[in-house]
């Protein structure tokens, strides 16, 4: 038997599936999916299976054997597996980058130098001739290591005072050599258990026949004949008092045994969660149901986009979508933005399926995710919640996907695989005829547009063939064939929920223009109005939750006598202060320095951190509002793990009186007595470079507006804003998604943006400005050639142009974009494009990397 292996070096030489023999004994155990160490060049190192033959189309005896299976059981399933193969050609990265994805930090392989002893290292006839020449220092290394049979080089290092010449030496001279290990990142947990006999009869009679001098031993087994369950080794000890001694002496008896047992680090264990049971449903959510339980029910691969408005209760639709799923032996993803990922959501779920849920987010401790994941693979969970990459759970009965605030853009992964979970999420859950549910108050323009996309696939399907008839360049062969299924999108189909919970009404929201208050002498971060509500709510003991979103408003160092602004020495961007550490610091590369007193350019000591940092609004309320409860977050606050937690159960406690902070306050908290909700910059997104600015203005108003009155109080919004005209600030103010969409799908419409077009775009980064420039100026001809080659009228290449952040690290970057129009896959022309380019890569060290639909610009 032979199999096919992706192996862990992510090099466009190895980008391709080897073959290795597997020797008989392995047989029963590899399987697609598993992972294997393989012999390649000198090295050994860790691969993935992606396919079983019964030959080879090489010649056997070139075929090297697989020298281990690293799990009892695959990793991966076989549909992962495909979806990788997927991943890679549609976002055109490496297959092993995929597949590394898919598996926890913990089971990412560990490479560990080893060094080991040459047969004839003590020289032909015991230790002479050249043993015998050496210093008595590596005398003593060879007859250690082999003793040891293997030493980890760091080790042997640091035993012989880590002279690491003297070890080359040998090496050099074919004395010892070096092999490499794999090894896991992280194991198992075990602890030990004591297991008692299971007769409780003869526990009684041996205590019986034991002398009295052995009271201890007597203890252990009176305890045990009343607790027979099998007890931690470590609980007994402490339970009795007694020492691992006396518990021994009875296991060489044979009256109990000792052994080890896998535990499962569960980060929820001291939490207990109230069981809940489905509520009887609203109409538009018996509507909305009723429709995604049908196409559940019916097995059928749909996907719905749910457009249901803050507060009308799409996490109870959600539950028992769930629920019918379960009902049919089933299994179910929920996928949620890591910062939405909070305590609440998670009781929501664990409070309805109870052990039934494994949760996967980036808090969680290496091990623990590792346990959580292994919950999904020993199937002892059917409910998954996590975000992004719990897409890849390792499930093979999936019957419904939901991804709750689908338009977030941190689905979008930044770093390879640069994959969107939306997407995934729709191909894994056309491999198992699943239902997708994408669930939003304000859904993404993609999304809609989706919905809209029925007439253009209905054709597509007619004709058989690509949008405007062009070719698609597609890769040759099964691959493409494989990803056909994978690719065909069905239409979504939209469900709306237009009303809250029980007709609550949706928020007044109040704009106010901060322009005026500026004319009229108020030089304050608050408006008047803001201020009067929020001294209010003190009064009538309410709470308020205040905004201040931070992205475009950097926490900047600027000198007010001369307009220094303290800029990273290796990135073009300014640094931002850190109160914490009080440091500057690069978000993009780390160099810190301390804090600025005097201006280092003109010496002036008016130099301070600019922009309305949280930090500063919490100092302004304490003194226009003395005594009042500000809970604060933010980076700076959330940090230490837990800390999410605790500050939200202080708010809901109502042990404060205002919850301050960034986006991490705009979703999903679903607080009873919140009655005022404050946006203090409403409009900071609108001037960042990115033509999804007013969507982005637009999604998180409507969200922060959404906190507010959910409950039986009535809520109140008020909008900060420079650009009261805006309508992304006027439609959110009015809670009018259509009026948005409609202008919005315009605007997109005119200047040719997604989702009418598509988006690749590709950036090139080096140190030296001429070649970067040279080599992005080829680029972009190479891709304009490919384009007319294939005859693809559609596409338009775009650059290259210096990127919006010119510099990072010491590296320039340009872009090239191209726009393309249609469902056309080009990721063909882009591969060979980027192909053509492979020798400057690798001689001058150029960098060139690829986004698919990318969410950031930047
Ligand atoms: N059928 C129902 N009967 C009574 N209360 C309900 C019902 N469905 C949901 N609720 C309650 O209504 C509140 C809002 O529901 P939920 O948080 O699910 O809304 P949502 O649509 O997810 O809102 P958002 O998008 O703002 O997070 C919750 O407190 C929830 O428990
Ligand atoms: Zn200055
Ligand atoms: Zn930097």
């Amino acid at each position: 038997m032979y199999a096919k292996v992706i192996v862990d070096v992510p090099a466009k030489q190895t980008n391709r599936a080897f073959d290795y023999f597997v020797p008989e004994a392995m047989r029963s155990w590899v399987a697609i999916g598993s992972r294997v160490g393989v012999p390649f060049g000198p090295r050994k190192v860790q691969g993935f299976v992606i396919d079983l033959h019964t030959r080879s189309d090489l010649d056997p005896s070139k075929v090297k054997p697989i020298s281990e299976v690293m799990d009892l059981y695959p990793p991966l399933t076989p549909d992962l597996v495909q979806l990788a193969g997927w991943i890679s050609r549609t976002y055109l990265c490496h297959e092993i980058t995929a597949l590394q994805a898919m598996i926890p930090g913990a089971l990412k392989a560990k490479y560990e130098r080893h060094v080991k002893a040459a047969d004839d290292s003590l020289g032909g006839n015991g230790e002479s001739g050249q043993f015998a020449m050496l210093l008595p220092e590596q005398r003593e290394m060879i007859r250690y290591v082999r003793d040891k049979g293997s030493v980890q080089l760091e080790s042997l290092l640091e035993k012989f005072g880590s002279d690491a010449a003297l070890i080359k030496q040998l090496m050099a001279e074919g004395l010892l050599y070096e092999v490499q290990m794999i090894k896991d990142r992280m194991a198992a947990k075990k602890v030990l258990t004591v297991f008692p006999a299971d007769n409780a009869e003869l526990l009684k009679e041996a205590e019986s026949q034991l002398p009295a001098r052995a009271a201890k031993q007597k203890e252990v087994l009176r305890y045990l004949a009343d607790h027979p369950a099998p007890i931690k080794l470590t609980e007994l000890l402490h339970e009795l008092g007694i020492s691992a001694g006396t518990v021994k002496s009875l296991a060489d008896k044979g009256l109990l045994t000792i052994k080890e047992v896998e535990v499962f680090r569960d980060p929820y264990a001291k939490r207990s969660f109230a069981k809940t049971r489905p509520l009887p449903l609203m109409p538009e959510q018996q509507q909305v149901y009723g429709r995604i339980s049908r196409a559940v029910a019916a097995r059928e691969h749909r996907v719905f986009l749910l457009h249901g408005v803050t507060g009308s209760g799409k996490t109870e639709v959600y539950l028992q979508s769930i629920q019918t799923c379960l009902d049919q032996g089933r299994e179910a993803i929920v996928l949620v933005p890591e910062i939405s990922l909070t305590p609440q959501m998670v009781e929501r779920f664990k409070g309805r399926f109870g052990d039934q849920v494994a949760v996967l987010h980036s808090r969680l401790s290496h091990g623990e995710r590792y346990d959580e994941w292994r919950k999904i693979m020993l199937r002892q969970v059917s409910v998954v919640i996590g975000a992004r990459s719990a897409i890849f759970a390792p499930f093979t009965k999936i019957g419904l996907i939901i991804i709750d605030e689908e338009h977030e853009s941190s689905y979008k992964q930044e770093e390879s695989p640069k994959y969107h979970a939306r997407d995934v999420a729709v191909a894994r859950a056309s491999q198992h005829d699943a239902v997708v549910v994408l669930g939003s108050a304000t859904p993404s323009l993609e999304s809609m547009h989706g919905t809209l996309a029925v007439s253009a696939a209905a054709r597509r399907a007619a004709t058989g063939g690509m949008p405007g008839g062009a070719p698609a360049i597609t890769e040759a062969g099964a691959a493409a064939a494989a990803d056909t299924a994978l690719n065909e999108r069905v239409p979504f189909e939209l469900l709306t929920m237009h009303n809250r919970v029980e007709g609550r009404p949706l928020p007044p929201v109040h704009i106010i223009d901060m322009r005026e208050e500026l004319r009229t002498g108020n030089r304050s971060m608050f408006s008047r109005a803001l201020y009067k509500a929020i001294e209010e709510r003190l009064h009538k003991k309410e709470q308020t939750v205040l905004l201040l979103n931070r992205r475009g408003y950097s926490t900047f160092v600027m000198c007010r006598t001369c307009g220094y602004v303290a800029q990273c020495p290796h990135c073009d961007i300014s640094l931002t202060f850190h109160q914490s550490s009080r440091a500057i610091r690069c978000h993009y590369c780390g160099y810190a320095e301390r804090e600025l007193t005097v201006c280092p350019s003109c010496g002036s000591e008016h130099i301070r951190h600019f922009g309305t940092g949280t930090q500063r609004v919490e100092e302004e309320l304490g003194k226009l509002f003395p005594g009042i409860r500000v809970i604060r977050m933010d980076v700076d606050t959330t940090t230490e793990k837990g800390s999410h937690e605790k500050w939200l159960t202080m708010f809901r406690n109502r042990q404060a009186d205002v919850l301050l902070g960034t986006q991490m306050v705009a979703k999903g908290l679903d607080f009873p007595h919140v009655t005022l909700v404050g946006a203090l910059a409403a409009d900071t997104v609108l001037n960042l470079p990115d033509f999804r600015a007013a969507e982005r203005t637009f999604q998180l108003l409507t969200q922060v507006a959404g906190r507010a009155g959910r409950h039986e109080l009535p809520g109140e919004v008020f909008v900060q804003t420079y650009a009261p005209e805006h309508y992304s600030i006027i439609s959110a103010s009015r809670h009018d998604y259509r009026s948005f969409i409609d202008k919005e799908m315009t605007l997109r419409k005119l200047h040719q943006y997604p989702p009418f077009h598509r988006l690749i775009l590709i950036t090139l980064s080096h140190e030296q400005i001429p070649l970067l420039m040279r080599t992005a100026e080829s680029m972009a001809v190479r891709l304009k050639e490919l384009a007319k080659e294939s005859g693809l009228s559609q596409v338009e290449i775009l650059g290259p142009v210096a990127s919006p952040i010119a510099r990072i690290k010491d590296r320039y970057r340009f872009q090239c974009m191209i726009k393309y129009r249609g469902e056309a896959s080009i990721s063909g022309l882009v591969k060979r494009a980027v192909a053509s380019f492979e020798d400057v890569e690798r001689q001058h060290k150029m960098t060139i990397s690829v986004d698919v639909d990318p969410q950031v610009l930047m």
